[in-house]
């Protein structure tokens, strides 16, 4: 049965009026939410809005400086965090990762035990772990399996059945599908209209439009701190969304013309390294934007690495501007001319304890300090105006970067790498927890830099991304690159086809398979 046949049913959440102040940031302005049972509930908004702050009061981590808290009806001026357990609220974070040395039963029953009297009951621990796998997810893990052993995908399995152990009420997901592909976001979309289905309130951050578009009964705009609209996203364009979370018109999200490709700039021919990857041959021009995408473990990620001199490859060869290039540190890379945006930024891309002006400038400084006071000013000038495009919300440039949300971060990182002028820009996943509105900001950035002569290569898995922006797209599967697309003969299905293996891995036959 459709939400619209469904009768309303009972608020079981409701969050009230909520004030949040840091200092003199007011994070929360006056934010409600009302949540029903048997509904998903979205909760949208730009980095900086309020999200986590939101989610981070209903979680008892922040006491909230005024409004109320209501659950059933019932009013509270704030929560701690045992109280929300025992109401039943529970939260899957994408980052809060279980520990890769605890086996399946363990991560799941951990400081919820099984006891037998006064002794641990494994045996009947790992009978209803196998048990409770099944009947949720039909999925068979061995219960003695390590954590770590585990795809990103089941590792979030086991986060989901580990909150429904204590038969939850409400289930909040925090950008639940950032470290999935789409194959598993499917999955987990599946999963979340299930929990919905059995009576669940479920309450669902997400940047991706689509899946809120796909999953949700209602979704609020969260704006300044500020609920500002409640809508049916089934009857509101994904635009009209991206409009009230920025409060302008977006416009395209990807730049419209390809610059025209100028000389071979990268070219890559029988790279292998290892059992990583091996017989890859790629080329990126002067002016253009080239994609990489592929599942955990295809290689591509330790590919983009081997270009960076990290992880050196140990056959194959390597030109840039046509020279032989035998890069075994990151040093010599940069020293090429070479940049890195790691998709670990938050922890290897931005100095925390740093301003978001020293975070910026900092990386640009060697090429400038030739030139002295000037050019630094025209540099200083230039990252401003960085901070100002890509709109990092913070209370000034001199804010510490650990202070920002999440989402600022990355953008001060991004910025930082910007600014920073390379002839080659190998980008990680460049958008993933980012804004609507920045994004497209990003994606122009990322055209420019193309105009002005530069080569991109993006490795991505958010595919209509790669589709958008990507002049020629590689997918590799177990370490070989299985299909190679030009820009309008690909889709996802295609490109996933190829990724999960579903499609014959043999390049060219892939690609002559492909209509048009
Ligand atoms: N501990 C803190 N100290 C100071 N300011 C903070 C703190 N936590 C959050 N803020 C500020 O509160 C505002 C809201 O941040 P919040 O993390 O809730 O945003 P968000 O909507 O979750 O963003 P994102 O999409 O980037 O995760 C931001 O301006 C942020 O800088």
């Amino acid at each position: 049965m459709s939400a619209a046949e469904t009768p309303p049913q009972a608020v079981v959440l409701e969050l009230r009026g909520i004030v949040k102040r840091f200092g003199a940031t007011r994070a929360l302005d006056g934010a409600s939410l009302r949540v029903r049972r048997g509904s998903v509930h979205g909760l949208v908004g730009e980095n900086g809005a309020g999200k986590s702050t939101l989610i981070k009061v209903l979680a008892g981590i922040h006491r909230p400086d005024a409004g109320s808290l209501l659950v059933d009806g019932r009013a509270h001026a704030h929560f701690d965090p045992r109280q929300v357990e025992r109401l039943g609220i529970r939260f899957i974070h994408q980052e809060r990762l279980l520990p890769a040395g605890f086996t399946v039963d363990e991560a799941l029953f951990f400081g919820q035990e099984r006891r037998l009297g006064p002794w641990l009951d494994r045996r009947a621990q790992r009978r209803e772990a196998e048990r409770l796998l099944e009947h949720w997810f039909g999925l068979r893990l061995p219960a003695g399996a390590l954590v770590g052993e585990l795809s990103s995908a089941e590792q979030q399995v086991l986060q989901i059945v580990r909150a429904l152990i204590v038969k939850p009420r409400v289930l909040v997901f925090d950008e639940p599908s950032v470290a999935l592909v789409r194959s598993e976001v499917e999955r987990l979309l599946c999963i979340v209209r299930r929990l919905r289905d059995e009576g669940l309130a479920i309450v669902y951050i997400s940047h991706y439009l689509q899946e809120i578009e796909a999953l949700c009964d209602r979704v609020t705009v969260l704006r300044n701190g500020r609920d500002v609209a409640e809508v049916d996203p089934r009857a509101t364009s994904p635009e009209r969304i991206a409009r009230l979370m920025v409060n302008r018109e977006v416009g395209e999200l990807y730049p419209k013309s390809a610059p025209a490709p100028g000389a071979p700039l990268l070219e890559v021919r029988g790279l292998g390294r290892g059992r990583a990857y091996r017989d890859i041959d790629l080329r990126v021009r002067r002016g253009e934007v080239v994609g990489l995408t592929g599942l955990v473990g295809s290689g591509a990620k330790e590919l983009l690495k081997s270009l960076f001199g990290l992880a050196p490859p140990d056959t194959g060869e390597v030109r840039l501007d046509g020279r032989p290039l035998a890069l075994r540190t990151p040093r010599q890379a940069v020293a090429e001319g070479i940049a890195l945006l790691p998709e670990e930024r938050r922890r290897q891309g931005v100095a925390l304890d740093l301003s978001v002006q020293e975070n910026v400038t900092l990386a640009a400084l060697p090429r400038f300090s030739r030139f002295g006071l000037l050019s630094r000013r025209a540099e200083r000038r230039e990252t401003l105006g960085l901070i100002e495009r890509l709109r990092i919300k913070s209370a000034g440039p001199q804010a510490t970067v650990r202070q920002l949300s999440g989402g600022n971060q990355q953008k001060v990182a991004l910025a930082k790498w910007f600014a920073r002028r390379s002839s080659l820009y190998l980008l990680d996943e460049p958008s993933v927890g980012i804004d609507i509105g920045a994004k497209a900001e990003i994606y122009r950035l990322i055209g420019e830099l193309a105009r002005e002569g530069a080569g991109v290569l993006i490795l991505s898995s958010d595919l209509p991304e790669l589709l958008g922006l990507c002049e020629r797209i590689h997918v590799m599967h177990r370490g070989r690159i299985a299909a190679r697309f030009e820009a309008g003969e690909a889709d996802s299905d295609k490109l996933l086809a190829v990724a999960t293996g579903a499609v014959a891995q043999q390049e060219t036959s892939v690609h002559e398979s492909i209509p048009g």
